[in-house]
């Protein structure tokens, strides 16, 4: 189940909101921008699957995505937990950093975990099969994928050069919880 947990940025023991209601997570998120939203998967896919399996699977989202908001660009990210690059793969991402290139991707399985750092306020977003989200260019953010990690995600990009990550050298993402994979059920 997709879930938002919401920190002050000074308590990350005690979250100020936890919600596992979709309209919720929405609206908690629309006021920093972000769009989130969560879609029936037309297809039952599994982490690991290959590119080619998932645009042939998901091709009609995909298609209409790409119309509405102009992207240039569309890859799939795809990882099983017997993955021998899990470890760097999960390392990659799990430091402060921002894009400059909104960072939009629709989960078609498993889950994944983007904290989001803005204002003073970190927001954990456990995002699961279904979920779409959008996060705007510069969002200071971490995704953790746990260590035993599963999922596809499709990505959508309108330049990819815009997507290389600028670490911002903090330790903001360590202070933090990891993600659970137990708690994305
Ligand atoms: C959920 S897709 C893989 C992670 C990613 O693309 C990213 O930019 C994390 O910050
Ligand atoms: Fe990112
Ligand atoms: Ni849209």
């Amino acid at each position: 189940m997709s879930r938002l947990r919401i920190f002050d940025e000074g308590q990350p023991d005690q979250p100020i909101l936890n919600t596992a209601d979709a309209a919720s997570i929405a609206a908690e998120l629309d006021r920093i921008g972000v769009r989130f939203e969560q879609w029936q998967p037309r297809a039952d896919v599994q982490p690991g699957a290959s590119q080619e399996e998932i645009f042939a699977a998901f091709r009609e989202d995909i298609d209409r995505v790409v119309a509405e908001h102009g992207f240039t660009t569309v890859d799939v990210a795809s990882i099983a937990p017997d993955n021998p690059n899990r470890e760097a793969a999960r390392a990659k991402f799990l430091d402060e950093h921002f894009h400059i290139e909104d960072e939009v991707r629709l989960f078609v399985a498993g889950a994944g975990q983007f904290t989001l750092h803005v204002e003073g306020r970190v927001y954990e977003v456990l995002c699961t099969k279904g979920d779409y989200i959008a996060v705007p260019d510069r969002t200071l953010h971490w995704f953790d994928m746990g260590p035993e990690p599963a999922f596809v995600a499709i990505r959508f990009f309108k330049d990819p050069e815009g997507w290389v990550g600028h670490f911002t050298g903090t330790d903001w993402a360590a202070r933090f919880p990891r993600y659970e994979p137990e708690s994305a059920a």
